[in-house]
C-alpha cells in the first residue's frame, strides 16, 4: 500500500524471486546499499586465474567438452572476489523422449525436459526446453532430422529403435550439429553398426568440418558417408523432396533448414525455437501461452545478428499456409490467398522487411508455403505460424534499426561455445540498453568484414579462449587489426573469455589494448571454463553498462550541437506529471462511452512515451479499451480531485453518464479532457497483459499538455494493498 509514486529498488535472483523495496522521502535521500545488499558487484562469479591441480583440471576439460558425464563441480577451484554464491537449485531431471505423428508419413520425437536441462549454459531454461528430432518416411528410403543432445544420447536411439526398423533410416539431414551432439551421434552411429548398415549425413560445410574433426579418433567412418549440401541441393525420398536451405549465423554458421514441400513442414532449426516445455506438441494457445517464451529466445540467440537472421528469412520466404480452406468469391478471385497477400505486403513493407517474393509476384504457389513449422526447441509452431513469422520480421527490423543509431562490434572465436556464451550474454546486454550489435565470429568472417564493422560501431568488444597457452589464429589477427585502427582507440571497448587454468589468451588481449590507451569501459572478464549464471549475468550488465556508456556520449553530442536552452515537448511534460498518479480514464467506441478513476497508473517507456495502467476486469469501461482503442488519460491536482472522484465512485446504472455535470472538452481521439486535470494525454492501448482479477494495459502517448505547473499531483494513499 505504500508503492504509490515512491522510488524502488528491484533484485532478481537467479530462482525469479523479485524483491521491490519501497522507499520514502527520508531513506531516498541516502544512498541504497546496492552492492553489499544485493551481494552482486561487478566482476561477482567471475573466476580470476586460479591454479588446480592437473587431475580435477583434466577431469573439467573432459566434463565441458562433453567427453565424459558431468559430476559436481568442485567450487573451491573458482577463485572470486565475491562472496561465495549461493547453492544452486538442485537440478529436477523431469524428462522423457516421446514420439508422435506431424503430417503424413512424418512422426516427432522429441526429448522432454520439464525443468532445466544439465549441459546448458547459456540460457535461462525456467520452463524446461525440448530437443526435437522428425522422422520422414518416403517410398524409396526414410530420413531422420536432427538428433537430439547429450542430455537424451541414450534415449534418443532407444526410442528409435523402438519406434522404427533403424536399418531402414538411410539419410540423417544435421541442420545443426555442435559439440553437444556428438554423443547422441556416436551412440547413433553404434547402434547402426552393430545392425550391419550405414547412414549418408546431409549437413552443411560448417557442420561436416566439425563432425569430422570430432569423429576423427572413432572408429565409425564406416558407417556413415558425409554429404555437404549447397544451396538448392534436393534429397528424393519418394514421395518426399526435402529441399534444403543454408540459414548461417555467427552463432550457428552450420545452420540449414530442410523443407518437404509435400507435406508442407518446415525444419527450421534453431529459428522459431523456443525453450519451454509444456504437455502439447504444438503451439496450442499461441502467442498468449508461447510469446514470451519466442521473444526471449529470439532476444538471447538472433537479435545479436540481425542481418544474418534478415538473410534467413528472406532466403526462407516463408508463406503461411491458411488454416480455413481455401475458397473464391464471385469473381474468382481466391479470398485467402488475397487476405494473406494483404497481410504480407501492407505490415511487412509498411516496415520494410523481408516479404515472400512469391508474395509479391502474385502466386503462393512455388515458395515455401507453410503449414507448420517444426523448429529444433519448444512447440511445433501451426496456430500462430503467421503471427510469428511477422513478428520475427518485427524483431528483426527493429534491431536492424537500433544498428543504425550505433552498434558495438562483439568481436570473438570460440572452440567449444564457452566464449560464445559470454559473447552472446554481452551482446543481450548491449542490445537491452537500445544498442545494435554486430556479431563477428573471426573464424567466418573476413578481415573486410571485420574492417567494416570497426568503421561503424560505436564501441566493440573482444573475446577469446586459451588454447595451448595462446589466443586462436583468427583472434590474433582480428587483435592486429583493430590495433592498426587509430579510430578505434578512441571507442569504449572491453574484454571476455573464457580459458581453463592459465588463460593467457585474454590477459594479452587485455595488456596489448592497455598498452596502446584503448579505452577498456568495464573490467575484463575472464570466465573458467563453461560460464555459470551469474558470470552470465555479469557479461550482460557489462554489456548494458558499455551500450548506455555510448548512448550518453551520443546524447552529449546532440545536446552540444542543440542550442542551449531547449525545453520539453508537451507531451514530455504532461507524461512527467505520472508519479503513481490519480487519474481519469475516459474512453468512447462509436456512440458509447465510459470512465473510470484510475490511481495504478505508471510511466512504462521514454520512446516512446508510455503507460501501464491497470484496469479491474469488471470496469464498465474495459471492453473500450481493448488493444487499438484510444483514450484520454486526465492527471488530478491535489487539491482538485475530491469532486471528481466523489462523482466517479459513486454508483452508476448501466449506460449511466458518469462524467455528468463535470467540466470537460472532447479530445480529437474522442475521450474527454477534463478542465480540472492538471495534465492530460491521448493515448492508444499497444498490449493487454492478463493479471490476476485486472488487466494491466500498456499504451502510447500519442498527444497531450501539462496545463497547471504548480499544482501538484494527487496521489491516492491506500490502508491496505488488499483493495483501491
Ligand atoms: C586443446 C586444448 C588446449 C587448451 N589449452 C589451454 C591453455 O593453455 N590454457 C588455459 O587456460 N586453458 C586451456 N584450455 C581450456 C580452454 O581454454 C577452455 O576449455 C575454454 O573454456 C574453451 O573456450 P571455448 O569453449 O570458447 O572454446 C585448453 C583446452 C583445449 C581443448
Amino acid at each position: 500500500a505504500a508503492t504509490s509514486g515512491t522510488s524502488s529498488a528491484v533484485v532478481s535472483r537467479s530462482g525469479g524471486s523479485v524483491i521491490l523495496n519501497a522507499v520514502g522521502i527520508l531513506s531516498s535521500q541516502h544512498k541504497l546499499r546496492s552492492s553489499s545488499w544485493t551481494g552482486l558487484r561487478p566482476g561477482a562469479g567471475v573466476s580470476q586465474l586460479s591454479k588446480t591441480d592437473g587431475i580435477h583440471v583434466c577431469r573439467e576439460v573432459l566434463e565441458t567438452h562433453g567427453l565424459v558425464r558431468a559430476a559436481a563441480v568442485d567450487q573451491s577451484s573458482v577463485t572470486t572476489g565475491a562472496p561465495p554464491p549461493p547453492p544452486a537449485a538442485p537440478i529436477k531431471q523431469e524428462s522423457d523422449v516421446r514420439i508422435s505423428q506431424v503430417a503424413k508419413d512424418t512422426m516427432t520425437i522429441r526429448g522432454r525436459c520439464m525443468d532445466r536441462l544439465k549441459y546448458e549454459v547459456e540460457y535461462g531454461l525456467k520452463r524446461g526446453t525440448t530437443n526435437n528430432s522428425y522422422v520422414i518416411k518416403g517410398t524409396n528410403s526414410t530420413a531422420l532430422i536432427d538428433i537430439m543432445d547429450q542430455s537424451f544420447a541414450e534415449a534418443f536411439t532407444k526410442t528409435l529403435e523402438t519406434a522404427f526398423d533403424l536399418s531402414s533410416i538411410k539419410y540423417l539431414v544435421l541442420g545443426h550439429f555442435s559439440p553437444k551432439r556428438v554423443e547422441s551421434l556416436k551412440i547413433l552411429l553404434q547402434a547402426l553398426e552393430k545392425k550391419g548398415t550405414s547412414i549418408e549425413i546431409y549437413c552443411s560445410n560448417p557442420a561436416a568440418q566439425l563432425l569430422t574433426k570430432l569423429l576423427a579418433s572413432d572408429t565409425l567412418e564406416k558407417v556413415y558417408k558425409l554429404k555437404t549440401v549447397r544451396a538448392g541441393d534436393v534429397l528424393d525420398l519418394g514421395g518426399h523432396e526435402l529441399q534444403f536451405i543454408l540459414t548461417p549465423t555467427p552463432r550457428w554458421p552450420d545452420g540449414m533448414c530442410s523443407y518437404d514441400p509435400s507435406t508442407q513442414l518446415l525444419f527450421s532449426q534453431k529459428l522459431f525455437s523456443a525453450h519451454v516445455c509444456e504437455e502439447n506438441d504444438y503451439d496450442i494457445g499461441g502467442v498468449d501461452v508461447y510469446g514470451e517464451d519466442w521473444r526471449f529466445y529470439f532476444e538471447c540467440m538472433l537479435a545479436s545478428s540481425p542481418k544474418q537472421t534478415k538473410a534467413a528469412l528472406e532466403k526462407l520466404d516463408i508463406v503461411a499456409q491458411y488454416s480455413k480452406p481455401s475458397y473464391k468469391d464471385r469473381k474468382g478471385v481466391d479470398v485467402v490467398k488475397e487476405d494473406m497477400k494483404f497481410i504480407f505486403s501492407t505490415v511487412l513493407s509498411a516496415f520494410n522487411l523481408p516479404i515472400s517474393k512469391g508474395m509479391l509476384a502474385g502466386s503462393l504457389g512455388d515458395k515455401l508455403v507453410t503449414a507448420a513449422i517444426c523448429p529444433l526447441h519448444g512447440p511445433i509452431v501451426r496456430s500462430s505460424l503467421t503471427e510469428l513469422v511477422r513478428e520475427y520480421g518485427v524483431w528483426t527490423y527493429e534491431k536492424l534499426k537500433q544498428s543504425e543509431e550505433a552498434t558495438v562490434a562483439v568481436i570473438y572465436a570460440s572452440a567449444y561455445g564457452n566464449t560464445t556464451a559470454l559473447a552472446q550474454a554481452i551482446s543481450r546486454g548491449i542490445s537491452k540498453a537500445g544498442v545494435g550489435v554486430d556479431t563477428l565470429n573471426v573464424e567466418i568472417c573476413s578481415t573486410e568484414e571485420l574492417v567494416a564493422s570497426l568503421q561503424r560501431c560505436s564501441g566493440f568488444v573482444i573475446g577469446s579462449p586459451t588454447l595451448g597457452g595462446h589466443m586462436p589464429t583468427p583472434i590474433q589477427n582480428a587483435l592486429g587489426v583493430i590495433l592498426c585502427d587509430e579510430y578505434a582507440k578512441k571507442l569504449p571497448c572491453g574484454v571476455f573469455g573464457s580459458f581453463g587454468w592459465s588463460g593467457e589468451a585474454v590477459d594479452m588481449i587485455e595488456q596489448r589494448l592497455k598498452d596502446c590507451d584503448f579505452n577498456l569501459a568495464f573490467p575484463t572478464i575472464r570466465c573458467k571454463f563453461k560460464p555459470t549464471e551469474a558470470t552470465l549475468q555479469v557479461c550482460e550488465e557489462s554489456g548494458t553498462d558499455l551500450a548506455q556508456a555510448i548512448r550518453k556520449l551520443k546524447l552529449k553530442k546532440r545536446s552540444e550541437a542543440a542550442p542551449k536552452f531547449t525545453v520539453a515537448s508537451n507531451v514530455e511534460q504532461a507524461v512527467g506529471r505520472v508519479v503513481g498518479s490519480l487519474c481519469v480514464l475516459t474512453a468512447r467506441s462509436g456512440d458509447a462511452e465510459s470512465a473510470m478513476l484510475a490511481s495504478w497508473v505508471s510511466q512504462a517507456s521514454f520512446v516512446p512515451p508510455g503507460l501501464t495502467i491497470a484496469v479491474a476486469k469488471d470496469r464498465a469501461v474495459e471492453g473500450l479499451v481493448l488493444v487499438g482503442a484510444r483514450f484520454v488519460v486526465n492527471v488530478l491536482g491535489q487539491n482538485k480531485s475530491n469532486a471528481v472522484a466523489k462523482q466517479l465512485l459513486k454508483p452508476f446504472l448501466p449506460g449511466e453518464n458518469r462524467m455528468e455535470g463535470l467540466e470537460t472538452t472532447v479530445a480529437s481521439n474522442g475521450g474527454l479532457i477534463l478542465k480540472d486535470a492538471i495534465s492530460w494525454m491521448e493515448c492508444t492501448v499497444q498490449s493487454r497483459m492478463e493479471t490476476g482479477d485486472h488487466w494491466v494495459l500498456y499504451a502510447v502517448v500519442d498527444s497531450g499538455k501539462l496545463e497547471d505547473d504548480t499544482t501538484l499531483t494527487a496521489v491516492h494513499y491506500r490502508k491496505t494493498g488488499a483493495r483501491y
